[in-house]
C-alpha cells in the first residue's frame, strides 16, 4: 500500500482521493473555546514542599476524573532528547518506500511495525497518516527518560486514589514492563475536514506519553464536544490508557481522541504507551472494587483496527 506521504510527494494533489474521504457524522461538535487541559508541574510532583506534592496529587486526581489527559511541564526530559526523537522519526519516514516496507510487520506483535492507516471500520477508507510502531528497548536513552517520568506520575496516580505511592508500579510490574512507541506522520493535506489522520480511539495501556513537533491536531472527547488540544511549549501530554481504566474500576476513565491534519505542514507525534508486562492478566484493583465493574483481561490482546 502506498503510504500517504507518498502519495502526497507524488504530484499535485488538490483534493483527497475519495477513498480518504471520512464520513464524519455530520451532528460532531469541535470546540472553539480555547480549553486548556490540566497543567502539572511534575517537579512540584517529585520534588516540592509536602504541601505542594498534596496540591499536585489533588489535581491528578481532578485532572483524570475530569478530563482523563493532562499536560506535564518541567518534566525533566531535555529538549534536544525530544528534538533528536522527532528528527529521527522524520528520517525514516524520508526513506525510500522499498526501504520501509522491510520493517511492515504483519502481526501486532511484531517488534516494529511501518503501515499506511486503514480505517476496516468504514468500507475502504482510509486514514491520512503513517505509522511506526516500535516495541522498545529499555536502554535506549528517550526510552529511559520516559519511562522515569511515567513512573513518577504513576506513584502520584497511586497517591491520587488513596493508594500507597508504589501500589501501581508494584500490582503491574511496571520495572518489567512493556513500552510501545507510536510515532505518526500526518502530511499536509489539501481538504483536512474531509479526511481524517487518526480515527477515535481510546490508548492501550497504563499511561501515554505524547510529544509532537510544531504543529497541533489532537482532539479529545469532552462533555460530548471535540476539544482541540494546544499543548505548551516544551510540555508533554499525558493520558489514561485502557488497563488503567480497567485497574481503577472505571474511576479514572481512558478517554477517547483522534488526529486532524493541516494544509500547510507535516505534523509528526511521538506517543510512547506504558503498561505491564505483556503477558499480564489486568483487573480492577480489589481496594477500588466494590464491586468490580470490569472483567480482568489479557493485557496484550489484539489492538482495534480503527489505531493501526
Ligand atoms: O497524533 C496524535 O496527536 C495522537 C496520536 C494517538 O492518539 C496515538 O498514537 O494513539
Ligand atoms: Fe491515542
Amino acid at each position: 500500500m502506498l503510504s500517504v506521504k507518498g502519495l502526497v510527494e507524488s504530484g499535485t494533489l488538490k483534493d483527497v482521493p475519495s477513498k480518504y474521504a471520512y464520513g464524519r457524522n455530520p451532528e460532531e461538535h469541535i470546540s472553539l473555546d480555547e480549553e486548556r487541559i490540566p497543567i502539572i508541574d511534575f517537579s512540584l510532583l517529585t520534588r516540592g514542599t509536602p504541601n505542594q506534592r498534596f496540591k499536585v496529587i489533588r489535581d491528578i486526581s481532578n485532572a483524570c476524573q475530569e478530563w482523563g489527559f493532562f499536560m506535564v511541564i518541567n518534566h525533566g526530559v531535555p529538549k534536544k532528547l525530544r528534538d533528536e526523537m522527532i528528527n529521527s522519526i522524520e528520517s525514516f519516514f524520508d526513506l525510500a518506500e522499498e526501504e520501509k516496507q522491510e520493517y511492515a510487520g504483519k502481526n501486532s506483535l511484531d517488534l516494529i511495525r511501518y503501515g499506511a492507516s486503514f480505517n476496516v471500520t468504514i468500507d475502504k477508507t482510509l486514514l491520512w497518516r503513517d505509522y511506526l510502531k516500535i516495541l522498545v528497548h529499555p536502554h535506549f536513552e528517550y526510552s529511559k527518560r520516559t519511562r522515569e517520568v511515567a513512573n513518577e506520575l504513576l506513584k502520584g496516580v497511586s497517591r491520587s486514589l488513596g493508594l500507597e505511592e508504589n501500589y501501581i508500579t508494584k500490582r503491574m510490574e511496571v520495572e518489567v514492563g512493556s513500552q510501545m512507541f507510536v510515532t505518526n506522520l500526518y502530511s499536509p493535506c489539501p481538504q483536512p475536514e474531509i479526511a481524517m489522520g487518526l480515527l477515535h480511539h481510546s490508548d492501550y495501556g497504563l499511561l501515554t506519553l505524547l510529544i509532537q513537533n510544531h504543529l497541533g491536531g489532537l482532539q479529545v472527547m469532552h462533555n460530548g464536544s471535540w476539544v482541540p488540544i494546544n499543548p505548551l511549549p516544551d510540555s508533554i501530554l499525558i493520558n489514561i490508557g485502557d488497563h488503567m481504566e480497567i485497574l481503577t474500576n472505571g474511576k479514572y476513565r481512558s478517554v477517547v481522541h483522534r488526529a486532524v491534519m493541516n494544509k500547510e505542514g507535516t505534523r509528526i507525534s511521538i506517543g510512547t504507551a506504558h503498561g505491564p508486562p505483556l503477558k499480564s492478566i489486568v483487573r480492577p484493583a480489589p481496594e477500588l472494587a466494590n464491586p468490580a465493574s470490569y472483567r480482568g483481561i489479557k493485557f496484550r490482546g489484539v489492538p482495534r483496527a480503527s489505531t493501526e
